[in-house]
């Protein structure tokens, strides 16, 4: 079965969440949910439901293109509320759509606005081969987690090769009843990619009570949870910086960063900090493991310990950091965002600004390298690669994002660093770039 983060994404929009994200053009003036399906580098093709017969789209692409014939389609979502157990049940669906009766299938991810315009998270299950098994698979998961499952979506191709939707809700044992059938008919693409509004409550934290409150969330469910918020809660808040510079070196993985801290670190005699901080490092697995949210919001966390690490140091030497803020959000927002670069929030969107209340660097260096010279030094290293590792040599897509996120942001903003050339150049390059920036040191 392919990855499903490899997959196409497909996204439902109502007309009423217009003011948040602007729905694509053929759903304006229309009572109706509508969806966009993104295949892998390409644009979104949109989708609503219609009652008209007749209708026939925009002339884009049929939607037949998600329903495999002789195949059927199905589609599930639990509320996208950024909230601990909507995300971790996201995940359990997620894990058992990998196992079983689902191996032949095809997951896609899916993100739509359900009842009164909530978004909601969930999956579109290609079943290649039809047949009714897939389809009691999902009603025996849906009614496993608990009394008011969420509704399955049933995709069927009609005779004319149009597509309906069927909106099942499961009753009882056994037991289920007919909410929607409506067909499925294409629209305009929204300007908008439809997860940017809800990203800074999902993924790009802003202070840190807000992602204290989700670690915070944790607490029975993450034994070491507790033990995070009180390293969190010994640190003094709003730290303040010393009079010597701080440094931080961002870029994506194997761009050099360990490097360039610790080559700067010996010229400048500095003291090379990194995020997140060592106190916490033995609990990044089990956070890593976790929903976005969680994951996101205990790096967050992370960012505001070395804040006071760097508080301290700073008032005795120049410090350098090894990624902060910057990494933490530009991971997640490409995390996010699912399909091309072009999706990414726009230019001087609340995203890409610093926090308020966290620490601020003198001066962030950006290291970048070609895809290619990136991919050698990662051979060259020889580790073991993480699961996101791979997902970044796999997916040049996301690369791109994590990259143009990291272009994007602001107050301060990153200071690229060309950082193919040798070790030596490069350092000197870094080195002139922090004297022209924080002064003779
Ligand atoms: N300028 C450079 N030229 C060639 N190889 C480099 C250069 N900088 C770093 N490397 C090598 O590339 C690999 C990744 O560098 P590293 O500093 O560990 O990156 P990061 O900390 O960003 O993951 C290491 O094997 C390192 O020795
Ligand atoms: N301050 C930070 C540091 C890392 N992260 C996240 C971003 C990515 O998901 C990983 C990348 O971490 P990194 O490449 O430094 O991992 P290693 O130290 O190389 O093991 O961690 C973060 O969110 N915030």
């Amino acid at each position: 079965m392919l990855h499903p983060s490899r997959l196409a994404r497909l996204t439902l929009l109502p007309r009423s969440l217009s003011a948040m994200a602007a729905p694509p053009a053929g759903c304006s003036g229309q009572a109706r949910p509508c969806f966009a399906v993104e295949g892998p580098g390409s644009d979104l093709v949109c989708f609503t439901l219609s009652d008209s017969e007749g209708a026939s789209g925009s002339g884009r692409p049929g939607p037949r293109c998600f329903v495999p014939a002789p195949g059927r389609c199905y589609s599930l979502c639990v509320p996208a509320t950024p909230s601990v157990p909507a995300a971790r049940l996201h995940r359990r669906l997620q894990q058992r759509l990998r196992q079983g009766p689902f191996g032949r299938c095809r997951v896609l991810g899916l993100l739509c606005y359900g009842a009164q315009a909530a978004l909601e998270k969930g999956f579109l299950i290609q079943d290649p081969q039809g047949g009714p098994e897939t389809e009691r698979a999902l009603e025996e998961l849906l009614r496993g987690l608990g009394e008011l499952p969420p509704p399955l979506g049933v995709y069927e191709a009609g005779e004319l090769g149009e597509l309906w939707q069927c909106l099942w809700a499961l009753r009882g044992p056994g037991g289920r009843e007919l909410l929607r059938r409506a067909r499925v008919v294409a629209v305009e693409e929204p300007p908008l990619h439809p997860a940017v509004p809800g990203l800074r409550h999902a993924a790009v934290f802003h202070s840190l009570e807000a992602a204290r409150s989700v670690v915070e969330q944790c607490t029975s469910l993450i034994p070491e949870a507790t033990a995070v918020l009180d390293l969190v809660d010994k640190c003094p808040k709003h730290s303040k910086k010393g009079e010597f510079p701080v440094i931080v070196i961002e870029g994506l993985d194997a761009t050099g960063k360990t490097t360039v801290t610790q080559s700067v670190k010996d010229s400048l005699n500095a003291l090379l900090l990194r995020s997140p901080p060592a106190c916490i490092s033995q609990w990044r697995k089990t956070f890593d493991d976790e929903p976005t949210l969680i994951r996101r919001a205990f790096y967050a966390l992370g960012n505001y310990i070395v804040a006071s690490e760097i508080a301290k140091a700073s008032t005795e030497s120049p410090v350098v950091v090894d990624r902060y803020w910057h990494s933490t959000a530009a991971y997640a927002i490409a995390t996010e965002i699912s399909g091309k670069v072009q999706n990414l929030p726009p230019t001087h969107h609340e995203v890409y600004q610093w926090p308020e209340d966290l620490l601020k660097p003198d001066l962030v260096l950006l290291l970048t390298v070609s895809p290619e010279e990136r991919i050698r030094r990662l051979q060259g290293r020889g580790l073991e690669k993480t699961e996101e590792e791979t997902e970044l040599e796999a997916n040049s897509l996301f690369r791109q994002k994590v990259e143009e996120s990291y272009k994007r942001m602001e107050n301060p903003g990153c200071q690229e660093v060309d950082a193919s050339p040798s070790r030596e150049e490069v350092l000197r390059t870094v080195l002139h770039l922090i004297k022209k920036h924080c002064g003779s040191l």
